[in-house]
C-alpha cells in the first residue's frame, strides 16, 4: 500500500504547524519521523491518516486521494497506533484489540471466533497474552502501548502508522517492538507492510535501517538514509545540543548528546559572602 503526500501544509483552525511536507512509502519501507517536541510529527501523522484535513496539498493512499475514501476504507488500508491513553470506559485488553478487526467486518457484523483468535494471536505475538482479560484502563502505560500495537497487528492493514511506539516501553519491550516493526516491513523480502513511525531516538532509525525524515518547526530539514540524514551536524542543529554519531565495534551507529560541563558557576563565592 503506497502512501504519498505532496505540498502538504498541516495544522489546526488556529494556525498552520507545518509547510511544504512531502513523503512517500510503499510495501517493505520503514519511514522514521524525527524532530524536537512540538515540531509537528503527530499533526503530520494525523493528517496522513485523514484524521485532520490538510491546509494545503494532498495525501493519497493506494493511489486514491484520502478525501475520496470512507473511514472504513482508510481503516482497511492503514492501522494507527496513537500514543497510549486511557479510555473513559473499562474495556478489556482483548476488546481493545478486537476493535482493530471492526473494519474487516460487514456492516453491523459482530466479531466472530476467527477475529477473537486473531486478536489473541496479536497479544501473544507481543508477549502479553496474559493481559487479555485485564481492564485496559488499569494497565501500565507500557502495557497499554503494547495493546495498541497488538490492535494494529490484528487489523492486518498493509500500512501501519505508529506514534512513538516505544515511548513508554522498557528496554526489552523496546527491542521486541523494533524487531516486530522490522519483521512487519519484511525488508529483506520487499513484500512487507509499509510502516511510518515517530521516535525521539535516532538510534532506532539506524537499527531499523529506515528512511529518515528529520523535521524542525514544521519543515523537513533532512531526509534519506540514516547515514546521510542523521549526521552529527544535522542532529546538533535540530535538537540544539551538541550530538556525536559514533560506530560501535560491531558497526552499529550510536547517537549521543555530549554532556558538556558547565564552564563557570553563575554565582561567584564572593557574591555569596555575607558581609
Ligand atoms: N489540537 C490542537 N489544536 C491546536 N494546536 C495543537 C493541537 N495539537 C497540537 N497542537 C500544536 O501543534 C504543534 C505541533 O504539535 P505535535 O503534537 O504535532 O508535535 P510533535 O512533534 O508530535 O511533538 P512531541 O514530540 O512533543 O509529541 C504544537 O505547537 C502543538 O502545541
Amino acid at each position: 500500500m503506497r502512501l504519498q503526500a505532496e505540498g502538504l501544509a498541516i495544522g489546526y483552525p488556529g494556525g498552520a504547524v507545518g509547510h511544504d511536507l512531502a513523503l512517500a512509502v510503499g510495501p517493505g519501507d520503514i519511514l522514521c519521523l524525527l524532530g524536537p517536541n512540538g515540531c509537528g510529527k503527530t499533526t503530520l501523522l494525523r493528517t496522513l491518516l485523514g484524521l485532520l484535513p490538510p491546509l494545503a496539498g494532498g495525501v493519497s493512499l493506494g493511489g486514491e486521494r484520502l478525501e475520496r475514501l470512507s473511514r472504513a476504507e482508510i481503516a482497511r488500508r492503514a492501522a494507527y497506533v496513537p500514543q497510549a491513553h486511557a479510555p473513559p470506559f473499562p474495556f478489556t485488553a482483548l476488546e481493545i484489540v478486537l476493535m482493530g478487526r471492526t473494519a474487516r467486518l460487514p456492516p453491523f457484523g459482530q466479531p466472530g471466533r476467527a477475529d477473537r483468535a486473531a486478536a489473541l494471536a496479536a497479544l501473544t505475538r507481543l508477549g502479553i497474552g496474559d493481559l487479555a482479560a485485564r481492564d485496559y484502563s488499569q494497565l501500565s502505560g507500557g502495557q497499554r502501548q503494547l495493546v495498541l500495537i497488538a490492535r494494529a497487528l490484528a487489523q492486518e492493514a498493509p500500512l501501519i502508522v505508529m506514534d512513538e511506539p516505544t515511548a513508554s516501553l522498557d528496554f526489552g519491550n523496546q527491542a521486541r517492538v523494533l524487531a516486530e516493526i522490522a519483521a512487519l516491513a519484511g525488508a529483506a523480502r520487499g513484500d512487507g507492510r509499509a510502516v511510518v513511525l515517530t521516535t525521539h531516538d535516532p538510534d532506532q532509525a539506524f537499527a531499523l535501517n529506515a528512511q529518515v525524515v528529520l523535521m524542525k518547526a514544521g519543515r523537513i530539514v533532512a531526509r534519506g538514509a540514516p547515514e546521510n540524514a542523521l549526521t552529527s551536524a544535522a542532529l546538533s542543529e535540530v535538537y540544539g545540543v551538541p550530538v556525536v554519531v559514533e560506530r560501535t565495534q560491531s558497526g552499529r551507529a550510536v547517537c549521543a548528546p555530549t554532556l558538556a560541563r558547565q564552564s563557570a558557576p553563575s554565582i561567584t563565592s564572593e557574591a555569596l559572602t555575607i558581609t
